[in-house]
Protein backbone atom coordinates (compact mmCIF):
# COMPACT_ATOMS: atom_id res chain seq x y z
CA UNK A 1 0.00 0.00 0.00
CA UNK A 2 1.13 3.45 -1.21
CA UNK A 3 2.52 6.10 1.71
CA UNK A 4 -0.50 7.56 3.58
CA UNK A 5 -2.96 5.39 1.40
CA UNK A 6 -6.10 4.73 3.82
CA UNK A 7 -6.81 1.72 4.86
CA UNK A 8 -10.63 0.37 5.18
CA UNK A 9 -11.89 0.97 8.74
CA UNK A 10 -12.48 -2.41 10.20
CA UNK A 11 -16.03 -1.44 11.45
CA UNK A 12 -17.65 -4.64 11.55
CA UNK A 13 -14.48 -6.14 13.82
CA UNK A 14 -15.82 -7.27 17.28
CA UNK A 15 -13.14 -5.29 18.53
CA UNK A 16 -14.70 -1.97 17.16
CA UNK A 17 -17.43 -0.69 18.49
CA UNK A 18 -16.75 2.94 17.58
CA UNK A 19 -14.11 4.54 15.50
CA UNK A 20 -11.99 4.88 18.65
CA UNK A 21 -11.60 1.03 19.00
CA UNK A 22 -11.02 0.99 15.40
CA UNK A 23 -7.19 2.15 16.86
CA UNK A 24 -7.09 -0.15 19.71
CA UNK A 25 -6.77 -2.95 16.37
CA UNK A 26 -3.95 -5.53 17.51
CA UNK A 27 -2.58 -4.97 14.17
CA UNK A 28 -2.38 -0.89 14.69
CA UNK A 29 0.66 0.53 16.82
CA UNK A 30 -0.21 3.81 17.95
CA UNK A 31 2.98 4.83 15.31
CA UNK A 32 0.03 3.88 12.09
CA UNK A 33 -2.31 6.23 14.41
CA UNK A 34 -1.47 9.01 11.72
CA UNK A 35 -3.50 11.57 10.11
CA UNK A 36 -5.33 13.38 7.37
CA UNK A 37 -8.47 13.77 6.49
CA UNK A 38 -8.79 10.67 3.66
CA UNK A 39 -10.65 8.56 5.19
CA UNK A 40 -13.54 10.24 7.51
CA UNK A 41 -16.42 8.43 9.14
CA UNK A 42 -19.84 9.79 10.67
CA UNK A 43 -20.24 8.59 14.42
CA UNK A 44 -23.87 9.26 14.36
CA UNK A 45 -24.02 12.93 14.96
CA UNK A 46 -24.10 14.86 11.62
CA UNK A 47 -21.93 17.60 13.67
CA UNK A 48 -19.51 15.50 14.85
CA UNK A 49 -17.27 13.58 12.35
CA UNK A 50 -14.13 12.27 12.95
CA UNK A 51 -11.20 11.59 10.81
CA UNK A 52 -8.34 9.17 11.36
CA UNK A 53 -6.10 6.67 8.72
CA UNK A 54 -3.96 4.30 9.26
CA UNK A 55 -0.79 3.86 6.57
CA UNK A 56 0.80 0.03 6.10
CA UNK A 57 3.32 -0.68 8.58
CA UNK A 58 5.56 -0.56 4.59
CA UNK A 59 5.37 2.96 5.19
CA UNK A 60 5.80 3.20 8.39
CA UNK A 61 9.26 5.06 8.82
CA UNK A 62 9.45 7.14 5.52
CA UNK A 63 5.57 8.50 7.08
CA UNK A 64 5.76 8.91 10.86
CA UNK A 65 8.03 11.96 11.17
CA UNK A 66 6.70 14.35 8.53
CA UNK A 67 2.57 13.46 9.28
CA UNK A 68 2.93 13.60 12.94
CA UNK A 69 5.20 16.82 12.50
CA UNK A 70 2.36 17.99 10.34
CA UNK A 71 -0.29 16.69 11.75
CA UNK A 72 0.68 18.67 14.90
CA UNK A 73 1.10 21.74 12.96
CA UNK A 74 -1.85 21.84 11.42
CA UNK A 75 -3.97 24.97 12.45
CA UNK A 76 -7.11 24.84 9.94
CA UNK A 77 -9.97 27.25 11.09
CA UNK A 78 -12.92 25.67 12.66
CA UNK A 79 -11.19 22.19 13.14
CA UNK A 80 -9.72 20.90 15.90
CA UNK A 81 -6.90 18.94 15.95
CA UNK A 82 -6.19 16.30 18.91
CA UNK A 83 -4.40 13.28 20.49
CA UNK A 84 -5.98 10.39 22.22
CA UNK A 85 -3.88 9.67 25.10
CA UNK A 86 -4.28 7.36 28.07
CA UNK A 87 -3.02 6.95 31.13
CA UNK A 88 -3.99 3.34 32.79
CA UNK A 89 -7.67 3.66 30.93
CA UNK A 90 -8.37 6.94 31.90
CA UNK A 91 -8.30 8.75 28.85
CA UNK A 92 -8.25 11.85 27.06
CA UNK A 93 -8.42 14.19 24.39
CA UNK A 94 -5.45 16.07 24.60
CA UNK A 95 -5.54 19.81 22.56
CA UNK A 96 -2.41 21.90 21.90
CA UNK A 97 -3.20 25.37 23.09
CA UNK A 98 0.27 26.75 23.43
CA UNK A 99 -1.25 29.51 21.47
CA UNK A 100 -3.87 30.96 23.66
CA UNK A 101 -4.46 31.15 27.19
CA UNK A 102 -8.15 30.49 26.27
CA UNK A 103 -9.27 26.60 25.78
CA UNK A 104 -9.78 26.43 22.16
CA UNK A 105 -13.26 24.76 23.16
CA UNK A 106 -15.89 25.44 25.67
CA UNK A 107 -17.03 23.23 28.77
CA UNK A 108 -19.95 21.99 26.09
CA UNK A 109 -18.00 21.01 23.62
CA UNK A 110 -15.69 18.99 25.72
CA UNK A 111 -18.54 17.46 27.41
CA UNK A 112 -19.75 16.54 23.49
CA UNK A 113 -16.33 15.27 22.07
CA UNK A 114 -15.89 13.03 25.42
CA UNK A 115 -19.84 11.08 24.74
CA UNK A 116 -18.98 7.68 24.02
CA UNK A 117 -21.61 7.13 21.45
CA UNK A 118 -22.01 10.31 19.77
CA UNK A 119 -18.12 11.88 20.12
CA UNK A 120 -14.71 10.41 20.42
CA UNK A 121 -15.24 8.74 23.57
CA UNK A 122 -12.76 9.98 26.73
CA UNK A 123 -12.95 10.57 30.39
CA UNK A 124 -11.79 14.47 29.76
CA UNK A 125 -10.45 17.05 27.57
CA UNK A 126 -6.95 18.40 28.63
CA UNK A 127 -5.34 21.67 27.06
CA UNK A 128 -1.88 22.52 27.19
CA UNK A 129 -1.76 25.94 28.14
CA UNK A 130 1.25 28.60 28.08
CA UNK A 131 2.83 29.15 31.57
CA UNK A 132 2.14 31.39 33.55
CA UNK A 133 4.26 32.39 36.96
CA UNK A 134 7.17 30.94 35.67
CA UNK A 135 5.98 27.67 34.79
CA UNK A 136 6.97 26.03 31.27
CA UNK A 137 2.93 25.49 31.07
CA UNK A 138 -0.18 25.78 32.00
CA UNK A 139 -2.73 22.79 32.24
CA UNK A 140 -6.33 23.20 32.68
CA UNK A 141 -8.98 20.14 32.23
CA UNK A 142 -12.54 20.17 31.41
CA UNK A 143 -13.91 16.29 32.60
CA UNK A 144 -16.58 14.29 30.46
CA UNK A 145 -19.50 16.67 32.13
CA UNK A 146 -17.50 19.49 31.16
CA UNK A 147 -16.87 20.37 34.44
CA UNK A 148 -13.74 21.78 35.50
CA UNK A 149 -11.30 20.26 38.06
CA UNK A 150 -8.23 21.48 39.59
CA UNK A 151 -6.22 18.92 38.71
CA UNK A 152 -5.99 15.35 36.98
CA UNK A 153 -3.19 13.17 37.87
CA UNK A 154 -3.32 10.60 34.93
CA UNK A 155 -3.97 13.69 32.52
CA UNK A 156 -0.71 15.49 33.63
CA UNK A 157 1.58 11.99 32.73
CA UNK A 158 -0.31 12.20 29.46
CA UNK A 159 0.61 15.79 29.47
CA UNK A 160 3.56 15.36 30.12
CA UNK A 161 4.20 13.26 26.88
CA UNK A 162 1.91 15.63 24.71
CA UNK A 163 4.26 18.08 25.55
CA UNK A 164 7.46 16.13 24.48
CA UNK A 165 5.83 15.05 20.99
CA UNK A 166 4.73 18.91 20.60
CA UNK A 167 7.90 20.11 21.32
CA UNK A 168 10.04 16.91 19.55
CA UNK A 169 12.09 16.38 22.73
CA UNK A 170 13.53 13.12 23.34
CA UNK A 171 15.15 11.04 26.83
CA UNK A 172 14.47 12.54 30.18
CA UNK A 173 12.15 15.14 30.24
CA UNK A 174 11.13 17.73 33.42
CA UNK A 175 8.44 20.00 33.14
CA UNK A 176 6.95 23.12 35.55
CA UNK A 177 3.66 23.10 35.15
CA UNK A 178 0.71 25.57 36.37
CA UNK A 179 -2.56 23.68 37.55
CA UNK A 180 -5.80 24.15 39.53
CA UNK A 181 -3.76 22.75 42.31
CA UNK A 182 -0.65 24.89 42.12
CA UNK A 183 2.77 23.93 40.74
CA UNK A 184 3.13 19.98 39.42
CA UNK A 185 6.41 18.88 37.52
CA UNK A 186 5.91 15.86 35.46
CA UNK A 187 9.18 14.26 34.87
CA UNK A 188 9.44 11.10 31.64
CA UNK A 189 11.84 8.70 33.41
CA UNK A 190 13.91 6.23 31.34
CA UNK A 191 11.27 3.59 30.76
CA UNK A 192 9.29 6.46 29.29
CA UNK A 193 7.03 6.13 32.43
CA UNK A 194 6.09 9.52 33.85
CA UNK A 195 7.12 10.74 37.75
CA UNK A 196 5.05 13.33 38.68
CA UNK A 197 5.68 15.59 41.97
CA UNK A 198 1.97 16.17 42.68
CA UNK A 199 2.79 18.85 45.58
CA UNK A 200 0.99 18.26 49.05
CA UNK A 201 -1.62 16.92 49.90
CA UNK A 202 -4.37 19.50 51.90
CA UNK A 203 -6.56 17.45 55.27
CA UNK A 204 -8.33 20.60 56.34
CA UNK A 205 -11.95 19.76 56.37
CA UNK A 206 -12.87 23.38 54.93
CA UNK A 207 -10.10 23.40 52.10
CA UNK A 208 -11.28 19.70 50.90
CA UNK A 209 -13.40 21.27 50.92
CA UNK A 210 -16.37 18.84 53.28
CA UNK A 211 -18.46 19.95 55.93
CA UNK A 212 -17.88 16.57 58.03
CA UNK A 213 -16.68 18.07 61.16
CA UNK A 214 -13.14 17.81 61.76
CA UNK A 215 -12.25 15.17 64.16
CA UNK A 216 -7.88 14.96 64.04
CA UNK A 217 -6.37 18.48 64.25
CA UNK A 218 -8.52 20.52 61.44
CA UNK A 219 -8.81 16.82 59.01
CA UNK A 220 -11.61 14.44 58.75
CA UNK A 221 -10.42 10.92 59.52
CA UNK A 222 -12.18 7.56 59.62
CA UNK A 223 -14.69 9.45 60.55
CA UNK A 224 -19.03 7.81 60.11
CA UNK A 225 -20.70 9.32 56.96
CA UNK A 226 -24.18 8.15 56.29
CA UNK A 227 -25.16 6.92 52.72
CA UNK A 228 -28.73 6.14 52.21
CA UNK A 229 -28.51 4.79 56.05
CA UNK A 230 -25.31 2.98 55.74
CA UNK A 231 -22.31 4.31 58.03
CA UNK A 232 -19.11 4.01 55.86
CA UNK A 233 -16.10 5.54 57.58
CA UNK A 234 -14.19 8.25 55.09
CA UNK A 235 -11.31 10.29 55.16
CA UNK A 236 -10.83 13.17 53.35
CA UNK A 237 -8.30 14.40 51.73
CA UNK A 238 -7.38 17.11 49.01
CA UNK A 239 -4.91 17.01 46.14
CA UNK A 240 -5.93 20.26 44.60
CA UNK A 241 -9.37 18.43 44.06
CA UNK A 242 -11.42 16.64 46.86
CA UNK A 243 -11.31 13.42 47.32
CA UNK A 244 -12.96 10.89 49.87
CA UNK A 245 -11.38 7.60 50.96
CA UNK A 246 -13.31 4.42 52.45
CA UNK A 247 -12.08 1.33 53.37
CA UNK A 248 -15.09 0.35 54.61
CA UNK A 249 -18.39 0.44 56.75
CA UNK A 250 -18.78 0.78 60.32
CA UNK A 251 -19.55 -2.62 60.79
CA UNK A 252 -17.03 -4.16 58.08
CA UNK A 253 -13.82 -2.64 57.52
CA UNK A 254 -12.96 -5.66 55.26
CA UNK A 255 -14.34 -4.33 51.39
CA UNK A 256 -14.39 -6.23 48.70
CA UNK A 257 -13.61 -3.88 46.21
CA UNK A 258 -14.86 -5.50 43.10
CA UNK A 259 -18.33 -6.63 44.76
CA UNK A 260 -19.10 -3.03 44.76
CA UNK A 261 -21.73 -1.77 42.62
CA UNK A 262 -20.19 1.78 41.81
CA UNK A 263 -22.76 3.17 39.47
CA UNK A 264 -25.43 2.94 42.27
CA UNK A 265 -23.50 4.20 45.53
CA UNK A 266 -20.86 6.22 43.68
CA UNK A 267 -23.02 8.98 42.78
CA UNK A 268 -24.59 9.13 46.04
CA UNK A 269 -20.86 10.09 47.93
CA UNK A 270 -20.65 12.20 44.86
CA UNK A 271 -23.80 14.24 45.38
CA UNK A 272 -23.73 14.04 48.99
CA UNK A 273 -24.41 17.05 51.05
CA UNK A 274 -21.17 17.62 53.05
CA UNK A 275 -19.56 17.79 50.23
CA UNK A 276 -20.52 21.24 48.81
CA UNK A 277 -17.84 20.84 45.81
CA UNK A 278 -19.13 17.41 45.23
CA UNK A 279 -16.41 14.73 45.63
CA UNK A 280 -14.23 12.03 43.73
CA UNK A 281 -14.78 8.84 45.79
CA UNK A 282 -11.83 5.86 46.26
CA UNK A 283 -13.12 2.35 47.61
CA UNK A 284 -10.37 0.58 48.85
CA UNK A 285 -8.94 -2.96 49.87
CA UNK A 286 -5.58 -3.31 51.53
CA UNK A 287 -3.88 -6.75 50.62
CA UNK A 288 -0.90 -5.28 52.50
CA UNK A 289 0.83 -2.49 54.21
CA UNK A 290 2.64 -1.72 50.81
CA UNK A 291 -0.37 -3.05 48.31
CA UNK A 292 -3.65 -1.78 47.86
CA UNK A 293 -6.76 -2.23 45.30
CA UNK A 294 -8.98 0.42 44.61
CA UNK A 295 -12.11 1.12 42.76
CA UNK A 296 -13.26 5.31 42.16
CA UNK A 297 -16.18 7.26 40.98
CA UNK A 298 -15.08 10.23 39.56
CA UNK A 299 -16.77 13.78 39.91
CA UNK A 300 -17.89 14.79 36.81
CA UNK A 301 -16.76 11.61 34.99
CA UNK A 302 -18.38 8.77 36.82
CA UNK A 303 -16.52 5.21 36.95
CA UNK A 304 -13.20 5.78 35.57
CA UNK A 305 -10.41 2.93 35.04
CA UNK A 306 -7.65 4.98 37.09
CA UNK A 307 -7.45 8.30 38.94
CA UNK A 308 -3.91 9.24 39.43
CA UNK A 309 -4.71 11.98 42.41
CA UNK A 310 -6.99 8.98 44.02
CA UNK A 311 -4.44 6.70 44.17
CA UNK A 312 -2.21 9.63 45.82
CA UNK A 313 -5.48 10.24 48.02
CA UNK A 314 -5.44 7.26 48.99
CA UNK A 315 -2.06 6.52 50.23
CA UNK A 316 -2.10 9.71 52.02
CA UNK A 317 -5.95 8.62 53.94
CA UNK A 318 -3.96 5.28 53.94
CA UNK A 319 -0.80 6.26 56.51
CA UNK A 320 -3.14 8.17 58.09
CA UNK A 321 -5.50 5.76 59.47
CA UNK A 322 -2.47 3.52 60.16
CA UNK A 323 -3.04 0.60 57.42
CA UNK A 324 -0.10 1.31 55.24
CA UNK A 325 3.06 2.61 54.54
CA UNK A 326 4.44 5.84 52.59
CA UNK A 327 5.38 3.94 49.37
CA UNK A 328 2.75 1.61 47.83
CA UNK A 329 1.73 0.34 44.58
CA UNK A 330 -1.93 0.94 43.94
CA UNK A 331 -3.84 -1.68 41.74
CA UNK A 332 -6.29 0.40 39.49
CA UNK A 333 -9.16 -1.71 37.11
CA UNK A 334 -6.87 -0.17 34.63
CA UNK A 335 -2.71 -0.91 36.07
CA UNK A 336 -0.80 -0.33 38.99
CA UNK A 337 0.40 3.24 40.33
CA UNK A 338 3.40 3.49 41.98
CA UNK A 339 3.04 6.33 44.60
CA UNK A 340 5.37 7.60 47.54
CA UNK A 341 4.45 10.37 50.24
CA UNK A 342 7.76 11.56 50.78
CA UNK A 343 8.61 12.28 54.48
CA UNK A 344 11.33 15.14 53.99
CA UNK A 345 9.19 17.27 51.34
CA UNK A 346 5.62 16.24 52.74
CA UNK A 347 5.07 15.53 48.58
CA UNK A 348 3.55 12.97 47.09
CA UNK A 349 5.13 11.08 43.67
CA UNK A 350 3.31 9.26 41.35
CA UNK A 351 4.64 7.10 38.75
CA UNK A 352 2.88 5.26 35.61
CA UNK A 353 2.38 5.00 31.99
CA UNK A 354 0.99 7.23 29.58
CA UNK A 355 0.14 6.55 25.86
CA UNK A 356 -0.73 7.55 22.78
CA UNK A 357 -4.22 5.90 21.59
CA UNK A 358 -4.67 8.04 18.13
CA UNK A 359 -4.24 11.45 16.70
CA UNK A 360 -7.75 12.89 15.06
CA UNK A 361 -9.53 16.14 13.99
CA UNK A 362 -13.30 17.05 14.51
CA UNK A 363 -14.65 20.42 12.83
CA UNK A 364 -15.88 22.35 15.11
N1 LIG B 1 -8.86 11.08 36.63
C1 LIG B 1 -8.20 12.13 37.25
C2 LIG B 1 -9.01 13.12 38.04
C3 LIG B 1 -9.85 13.97 37.11
C4 LIG B 1 -10.61 15.06 37.83
C5 LIG B 1 -11.73 14.56 38.70
N2 LIG B 1 -12.76 13.90 37.96
C6 LIG B 1 -12.32 15.74 39.49
O1 LIG B 1 -13.36 16.27 39.12
O2 LIG B 1 -11.70 16.12 40.48
C7 LIG B 1 -6.90 11.74 37.89
O3 LIG B 1 -6.24 10.87 37.31
O4 LIG B 1 -6.48 12.33 38.88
Amino acid sequence: MAIGAAMPLPLTSPTCRSLTSFTHHPSFSPILKLNSLRETASLGNPHLRLAVVAVSSMSIKAAEKASRASFLDRREARILHFVKYHGLGNDFILVDNRDSSEPKITAEQAAKLCDRNFGIDADGVIFALPGINGTDYTMRIFNSDGSEPEMCGNGVRCFGRFITELENLHGKQRFTVHTGAGLIVPEIVDDGKVRVDMGEPVFKASDVPTRLPANKDESVVKSGLDVDGVTWNVTCVSMGNPHCVTFGTEGDQNLQVDELDLAEIGPKFEHHEVFPARTNTEFVQVFTPSHLKMRVWERGAGATLACGTGACAVVVAAVLEGRAARTCTVDLPGGPLQIEWREEDNHIYMTGPAEVVFYGSVPL
